[in-house]
């Protein structure tokens, strides 16, 4: 969630919590019988499965493939068939949250720690649909610090390139507070970078990848085919480049 983000709502309106739920609900309308899904990671994707996990129990037939170890247990919980990675999978749907959104669908992801596995199985999905409450989309990406997941060996020297790039980096901790690390599923670091305006995605992105020891960047570009972002009690479709519209017409996806 958008640390600088109201939490709760004037009268009437919805809350973010509110707006996760809805923007997870009209995903769902979007799933189809036989569809290989991608399960994302976070506050709104665990509503995503929590509401797929309900469908799958009236009888919807989909298989799933989760991005974390946590939205594998409750995927598991709640009785949504599993298939593990393996060689020519490709995902029909991937429905996912984000920390921010631009216009163009650029991402920032990786606020839970889950950023390698999203980016892997995102990559192997033909259609990213991104769900987000009303905080998540910005005209410019930045304000949210950039997730990198980093092998620990080459933590200093990761932390000196990325200052290098003019980013503030911040290595993630177990709990606000706390003497140690958080580890990934994959047991590497999460450094946060404090850019405040990311003016040139592509070019961040690029950079990044040149630096031993990142093993993966939070920047998703040309990932996310389209967004449902709740905005004003209403859910808004979004494609990349396109003025938003109210999210009527089911069957345009996948
Ligand atoms: O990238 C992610 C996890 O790695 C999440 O999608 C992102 O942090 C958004 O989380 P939330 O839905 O809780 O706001």
């Amino acid at each position: 969630m958008n640390p600088t983000a109201p939490s709760t709502a004037p009268a009437g309106a919805l809350t973010l919590a509110q707006e996760k739920q809805v923007a997870a609900a009209t995903a769902l309308r979007w799933v189809r019988d036989g569809m290989l899904l991608g399960l994302g990671t976070g506050s709104t994707s665990a509503q995503f499965i929590t509401q797929l996990g309900a469908a799958v129990q009236a009888g919807l037939k989909v298989q799933g493939t989760a991005t974390s170890m946590a939205s594998e247990a409750l995927a598991r919980q709640l009785g949504i068939p599993l298939v593990a990675p393996q060689r020519g999978l490709r995902f029909d749907l991937a429905v996912d949250g984000a920390d921010e959104l631009d216009p163009q669908l650029r991402l920032i992801k990786g606020g839970g720690g889950a950023l390698l596995r999203e980016k892997v199985l995102e990559t192997a999905s033909d259609y990213l649909l991104v769900i987000g409450d009303s905080s998540k989309l910005v005209p410019v990406l930045g304000r949210f610090p950039l997730p990198l997941e980093v092998v620990p060996f080459a933590l200093p020297w990761v932390l000196d390139a990325v200052e290098a790039l003019g980013g503030a980096p911040v290595v993630r901790m177990a709990q606000p507070g706390a003497p140690d690390y958080y580890y990934s599923d994959q047991k590497n670091l999460i450094v946060d970078c404090h850019f405040e305006q990311i003016t040139d995605a592509e070019q961040l992105a690029t950079r990044l990848k040149t630096i031993p020891g990142i093993v993966e960047h939070g920047l998703f570009i040309g990932l996310a085919k389209a967004a449902i972002v709740v905005r004003d009690g209403a859910a808004l479709v979004l494609r990349p480049g396109e003025a938003a519209r109210p999210a009527t017409d089911f069957t345009e996806l996948p």
